[in-house]
């Protein structure tokens, strides 16, 4: 199956055979959680951008951009990254790195034990890229043929070939479309034949940049319920980037956050909460309407008729307001909220903001 995706440059032509790699050494790690380090190093990673800014009629003065300003994180081989940040933060050029496509300005970078820019058509066997935004199929073909190039630009073995294809076919939904041109597929159909494109030559990382933006809610559950099957089954290493946290929630036990080029946050999503002074709420029905409760630990954050919301910190424990409720209201029903992610994050980036 493929690789780069648009977006990255020219499609590497593979000049050497085949790596030995593939589904059968990845497929013993199937499931399993890694353990850090190892498989995608990055220390002290930099990239920088001159760019001219108008500074009169006539004049342009230089300027440089720290796109990626000392990011350090280490992926082992198997693991399901989260990769967000918001507009701007230098995602896209971190994944551009670790294709090979952008040279870093300075710092130590490793994919695979390779130098993605010294050895890009290498690396170029053992990645996958999805760039949600462009497509690496070609537009005026129907899907099969698109494949059919990919199978002879990555020289992929008639037998891996044709079994990737019908498991990506099968679990894509893509029999139907085999015989469309790229240009008549809708976007959740061709996001689908990008994805699969991608994985054609067994690539050990899969790098996704937005793979469900403009998606419906149906097309949406099939790409990821698909990115979890080729984790778990494959083994295969994938660093996902996306605006949608629901993608983030259901497929990756661990988000890294940058912004402004630098890694703020990287550990699991209960961590996240807590990085974020996230809160959840106690929604409490009363017999009937009463002034805000006061209760210590937790404030009224909204009243409405016999209905109070209150919020405490997400790492406390309900129980003793419930009790406190219980005991000094009368009571009626209640329930917990959990902290939405989409929240914590728009705290995260506007805390950040602020500094
Ligand atoms: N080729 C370039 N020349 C100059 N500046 C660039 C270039 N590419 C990116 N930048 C700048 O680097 C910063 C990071 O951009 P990048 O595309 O990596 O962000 P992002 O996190 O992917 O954003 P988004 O979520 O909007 O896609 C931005 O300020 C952007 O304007």
């Amino acid at each position: 199956m493929s690789i780069e995706s648009s977006g990255t440059a020219e499609p590497s032509t593979p000049s050497t055979p085949s790596e030995p790699s593939a589904t059968a050494g990845r497929a013993a790690c199937a499931g399993a959680t890694a353990a850090r380090g190892g498989f995608i190093e990055l220390d002290g990673l930099v990239k920088s951008f001159t760019v001219r800014r108008k500074a009169g009629v006539l004049r342009r003065t230089k300027h440089e951009v720290r796109a990626v300003d000392g990011i350090s994180f280490s992926v082992a081989r198997g693991e399901m990254v989260g990769y967000i940040g918001p507009n701007g933060a230098g995602k896209s050029t971190t994944i551009k790195m670790l294709t090979g496509i952008l040279v870093p300005t300075s710092g130590r970078l490793t994919v695979a034990g390779l130098d993605p820019a010294r050895e890009r058509t290498r690396l170029a066997r053992r990645i996958g890229v999805v760039f949600g935004q462009r497509t690496t199929l070609w537009w005026d073909l129907p899907l099969r043929d698109s494949y059919h190039l990919m199978r002879r630009m990555y020289r992929i073995p008639d037998a891996r070939y044709r079994q990737n294809l019908d498991h990506c076919t099968e679990l894509l939904d893509l029999g139907p479309l085999m015989d469309v041109p790229v240009r008549q597929l809708s976007l959740g159909q061709r996001m689908r034949g990008d994805i699969a494109a991608a994985l054609l030559h067994d690539p050990e990382v899969l790098y996704l940049d937005e793979p469900t933006i403009g998606l419906d809610v149906v097309s949406k559950a099939k790409v990821r319920e698909f990115l979890r099957t080729v984790n778990e089954e494959l083994g295969t290493t994938v660093l996902l980037t996306t605006h949608d946290l629901t993608d983030i929630e259901q497929l990756c036990e661990r988000v890294m956050v940058i912004d402004h080029g630098r890694l703020v946050h990287d550990g699991g999503l209960d961590a996240l909460h807590a990085d974020g002074g996230s809160e959840r709420t106690l929604v409490v029905d009363l017999e009937r309407e009463l002034p805000p409760i006061e209760v210590e630990g937790a404030r009224a954050v909204r009243v409405e008729g016999p209905r109070q919301w209150l919020a405490f910190p997400a790492s406390a424990s309900a129980a003793p307001l419930v009790a406190e409720i219980a005991a000094e209201y009368p009571l009626v029903d209640l329930s917990v909220r959990e902290p939405a992610i989409e929240d914590v994050i728009a705290r995260m980036y506007a805390d950040r903001s602020a500094l």
